[in-house]
């Protein structure tokens, strides 16, 4: 049954959510970018007025020579410019915080002034400020151990492969380092069983669609998330996808074109994973071996386009991408892409999974560790007994979803 769309998720009130994402996180977000990388006076005062801004000002827009101009004063203008961030969408603003962030540092060039276009001070140009976060999570030595778990999968039946490999997904989500600014995260065993969990509804989608053929699988286009850890799982979900069970002719890992959301996985992050991969022992890297043969092969593609980097829901594709995705079965990734997926809005959590994607008009499967207030496809009584015994359930990373329609 078709639904009204709820509201949108503000920033405001004071003490919600998202409130407290721009209040409590961005502030310590700020500072560990401060503390990553050298930055000159030009980018500390452009970062901390960009804080500053976002906080109790009025939204400035990018200048118009910005490279990304065209985009954010054209079609991904919702006519926030000039009124106070705390009266904007969540999801507007946020990804707009994190553009704005590229521009305080210099990225796309610049003087770092909020212009980020132009000037003749152009050192921090291309450098991902993220960088050395993400670096610190793929060099560190416990990823081996942390990962020993897929050895034992081998000569393990088919379902329970998909099934293995499907959790790690979900749980590797739990690893986003915006989470982890404020929040700490207690490991990555499954701390709740899933709240809803189709992992067999979404293996039974991928072989149907290999139809008569029954020698491969459909497309997969996996919407990614997170660089470091939740990649290497998505990679050997990949693997899986691609291996003898054929359940997918071509991955495609859509990547976002520039550092975002501080750990989202861009096609740097994606070399950089599946090196680490390919040099991990035994099992994990013959995976990274196969991985690289299947790039090469053209069987696993990294992917991006701007969208991927907008403020918008996927309501809103565009219409080349709309196209480029067609005929694809879609793995979205996280909670940022959960939001992005159902819309931003004050959801009533019982709301069927399959209304809140129709939109798309191609099969999906999201999973994602639940990190903000959206969330559907649950059950009342469920709803009821966590509101009464865990009030944060909605937030605190310690609940998965996994759901297809
Ligand atoms: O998309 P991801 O990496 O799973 O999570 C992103 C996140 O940590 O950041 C946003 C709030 O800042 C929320 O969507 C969520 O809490």
């Amino acid at each position: 049954m078709p639904h009204e769309l709820p509201p949108p998720i503000l920033i405001s009130p004071e003490g919600s959510f998202a409130w407290d994402v721009f209040h409590r996180r961005h502030p310590v977000l700020i500072e560990s970018l401060l503390a990553a990388l050298p930055y000159g006076p030009e980018q500390v005062r452009a970062l901390r007025a960009l804080l500053d801004e976002s906080l109790d000002g009025v939204i400035t827009p990018l200048a118009d020579d910005a490279p990304d101009a065209a985009q954010w004063h054209g079609p991904w203008d919702r006519g926030h410019y000039g009124k106070p961030w705390a009266d904007t969408p969540f999801l507007w603003a946020e990804s707009y915080f994190f553009r704005r962030i590229l521009a305080a540092t210099g990225y796309y060039g610049g003087s770092g002034s909020g212009s980020g276009w132009g000037s003749a001070e152009p050192a921090w140009a291309g450098v991902d400020p993220y960088q050395p976060m993400k670096d610190a999570e793929l060099a560190d030595p416990a990823l081996e151990a942390a990962f020993a778990w897929y050895g034992a999968l081998e000569g393990a039946e088919p379902e329970r492969r998909f099934a293995a490999l499907v959790e790690a997904a979900v749980l590797g989500n739990r690893a986003d380092l915006v989470f982890q600014v404020t929040e700490t995260v207690e490991g990555y065993a499954a701390v709740n069983p899933p709240l809803a969990d189709d992992t067999g509804g979404i293996r039974s989608r991928l072989l149907a669609a290999r139809g008569g053929t029954q020698v491969a699988g459909p497309r997969v286009a996996v919407i990614c998330d997170n660089s470091g850890r939740e990649l290497l799982a998505d990679l050997l979900l990949a693997d899986e996808l691609l291996g003898p069970a054929s359940l997918a002719a071509v991955v495609e890992l859509h990547v976002k074109p520039a550092p975002y959301y501080i750990s989202d996985a861009t096609a740097t992050d994606f070399g950089k994973a599946l090196r680490r991969l390919r040099g991990m022992p035994a099992a994990l890297g013959a995976a990274g071996q196969r991985l690289f043969a299947h790039a090469a092969a053209g069987r696993l593609r990294a992917q991006t386009h701007p969208f991927w980097c907008s403020p918008l829901s996927f309501h809103d594709l565009p219409a080349d991408l709309r196209a480029g995705l067609d005929g694809r079965f879609l793995l979205v990734k996280g909670d940022l892409n959960y939001r992005r997926l159902v819309g931003d809005r004050w959801w009533d959590p019982t709301t069927p999974f399959a209304d809140t994607v129709r939109h798309l008009g191609l099969p999906v499967a999201a999973l994602r560790a639940a990190k903000s207030d959206v969330v559907v496809g649950l059950s009342r009584g469920q709803v009821e007994r966590l509101d009464k015994t865990e009030p944060d359930w909605r937030l605190n990373g310690r609940h998965s979803l996994v759901q297809t329609a």
